[in-house]
């Protein structure tokens, strides 16, 4: 059936395609008691359901071949442990449905595991994989994890975790559609990244069936569903004019008289060097290191694996400005190695900078390998850290910074409103300032970033926020130091003007996004942007502040 839906886009750009499903991690099956007449039929379906996940385990072993092959070979004999099918088997004799018997003798079994060494402690997480796709299979919902597919797909989920991005093939994906997660997300994050289309906060985007042909408005924030060929038609137009208005941007960022704004990338590697390099930033603004972990996040990369992956952002930008952000772990980007696993409320717990001060070691081996990463390059380093509440932080950093011998400049992100309210004595212990306005807004408003139904609290427009950034960017010209945004605010092009009006000196984001917001920058004065700014903050709301801003731009 034809209709159209509504979220919040957050990357820019259609896309066209089938809905795939990000499978549910844990899935629990209700206890039910079924009747002795059909223990029969559970027992035969609970055995295909193991046959055949083994043989599936299998079947992506010989694919992949490698290390990856012998995991998939060890989990499908997992699946096909003869201890566990008779558990299986016996819990159904006594009344369990097929799928209950699994997911109970899977808990039991993973509780042997659990408490038999580290070895065996650490098959666990395979288990359970094993255990999801047998319960999924059975209850005939998605498997678990990045969908398996061979043709380019919408991906459709709830909601995407840091650790999703390892497993996703740029090439298949042609945008996101997640239920959960605001502006400021990690699937908003991811899909930037990416260059794909993404639309988030749409509530019951999972309930589209498997399959279904979507067309995802990235800018607008529309999702059509089983648009008409005609509808298809007239998106892939108005998509081709956006794209090639922006071919024709380029040339370091700047307002129409002249003041210079650079616009950089927000990176998580390595893998995400060439795309910046091609919409021309001119440097990278954040360089998130925890990315680098995630794929094992059990233990932190040694000195010299760290030390590879730096120099390869830093070469790729001789003359230009890198910003690395040491580790933020904690709350929406967990590290095992790191990060407590029973805190009431990890978004104000241990986190951040928190978390490296009591782990000196890891901080300074992070900044060993950066200065080490840094020598005899040209390039601008400079090194932030995430989650500064005050001047004692700020200090800390800075010390170790001094300790592990880097040159570079050091500097705070302000994503507390503390840091930016007291802005001024922060910026006597380090040389620049970088807006962190996800985390800003999450703790501005009391508004976890990941839960979508609080979209509006993280709107970056709120006027709130941009009092704060306003705050900062003053404290940092007062002192002649540096205030960058690197935000996912710096990619919406309009609040982009507003920005550099509130004074904000540099604007980092998703490559992606650096055409739109050139482009936009390019066609208003400095003044101009100065009284859009004006008039947004004079705003009792965000998108009473955006129309303001909008009339002030527009010259109405
Ligand atoms: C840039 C930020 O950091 P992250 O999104 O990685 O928390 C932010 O909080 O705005
Ligand atoms: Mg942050």
């Amino acid at each position: 059936m034809q209709k159209t839906l509504r979220g919040v886009g957050v990357s820019h750009g259609v896309a066209i395609g089938q809905v795939r499903h990000m499978g549910t991690a844990v899935l629990e099956p209700t206890a039910v008691q079924i009747p002795a007449e059909e223990a029969e039929r559970e027992q035969a379906r609970a055995r295909q359901a193991v046959d055949a996940v083994a043989a599936d385990l299998i079947a992506r072993g010989n694919l992949a071949g490698g290390e990856a092959q012998a995991v998939l070979e060890a989990q499908a004999l997992m699946a096909q442990d003869p201890e566990l099918a008779a558990d299986v088997a016996r819990r159904i004799v006594v009344g369990s449905s097929a799928e209950r018997a699994v997911y109970d003798a899977f808990a039991a079994y993973r509780a042997l595991l659990a408490s038999a060494g580290e070895y065996l402690a650490g098959r666990v997480a395979d288990l359970d994989d094993v255990r999801n796709r047998i319960v999924a299979r059975l209850m005939g919902v998605p498997m678990p994890g990045v969908p398996d597919s061979d043709e380019p797909y919408v991906l459709l989920a709830r909601d995407l975790a840091p650790a999703d991005t390892a497993l996703l093939d740029p090439a298949l994906v042609l945008g996101f559609v997640t239920e959960e997660g605001g502006p400021t997300s990690h699937s908003a994050i991811l899909a930037r990244a990416m260059g794909v289309p993404a639309v988030v906060a749409l509530p019951g985007a999972t309930e589209l069936a498997e399959g279904t042909t979507v067309a995802v408005d990235g800018s607008s924030g529309e999702v059509l569903v089983e648009p008409s060929a005609e509808q298809q038609q007239e998106l892939r137009r108005v998509a081709a004019e956006r794209k090639a208005a922006l071919a024709g941007s380029s040339g370091p960022g700047r307002t129409s008289d002249g003041h210079l704004v650079p616009l950089l990338a927000n990176v998580g590697g390595p893998a995400d060097v060439p795309a910046a390099v091609a919409a021309g930033a001119e440097g990278v603004g954040l360089f998130r290191t925890e990315f680098l972990f995630l794929d094992d996040s059990a233990k932190a990369p040694s000195e010299d694996t760290q030390l590879a992956a730096y120099r390869q952002v830093l070469e790729a930008f001789p003359e230009g400005r890198v910003v690395v952000r040491v580790l933020d772990a904690g709350a929406d980007k967990p590290l095992d190695f790191l990060t407590p696993a029973d805190e009431p409320n990890p978004a104000l717990g241990v986190r951040g900078l928190r978390t490296l001060l009591d782990h000196p070691e890891v901080l300074a081996t992070q900044l060993r390998a950066l200065a080490r990463a840094a020598e005899g390059l040209p390039v601008h380093l400079e090194v932030m850290a995430p989650m500064v509440a005050d001047r004692a932080d700020a200090r800390a950093f800075a010390d170790a910074c001094r300790e592990a011998g880097l040159h570079a400049k050091f500097g705070a992100m302000v994503e507390i409103p503390s840091a930016a309210l007291r802005a001024r004595s922060i910026l006597a212990e380090v040389e620049f300032l970088s807006l962190g306005t996800n985390d800003l807004a999450q703790y501005t408003f009391a508004a976890d970033r990941q839960v979508g139904a609080l979209a509006r609290l993280q709107d970056p427009w709120q006027p709130a926020l941009l009092d704060l950034v306003a705050a900062a960017a003053e404290a940092a010209r007062a002192a002649g130091k540096s205030c960058g945004v690197c935000g996912e605010a710096a990619s919406d092009p309009l609040l982009a003007c507003v920005l550099a009006g509130l004074g904000v000196t540099s604007l980092s984001m998703g490559s992606a996004s650096i055409p739109y917001v050139r482009a936009m920058l390019a066609k208003f004065t400095l003044d101009q942007c100065r009284r859009a700014a004006e008039a947004a903050r004079a705003a009792d709301s965000a998108e009473g502040a955006r129309a303001a801003a909008q009339q002030v731009l527009s010259g109405e």
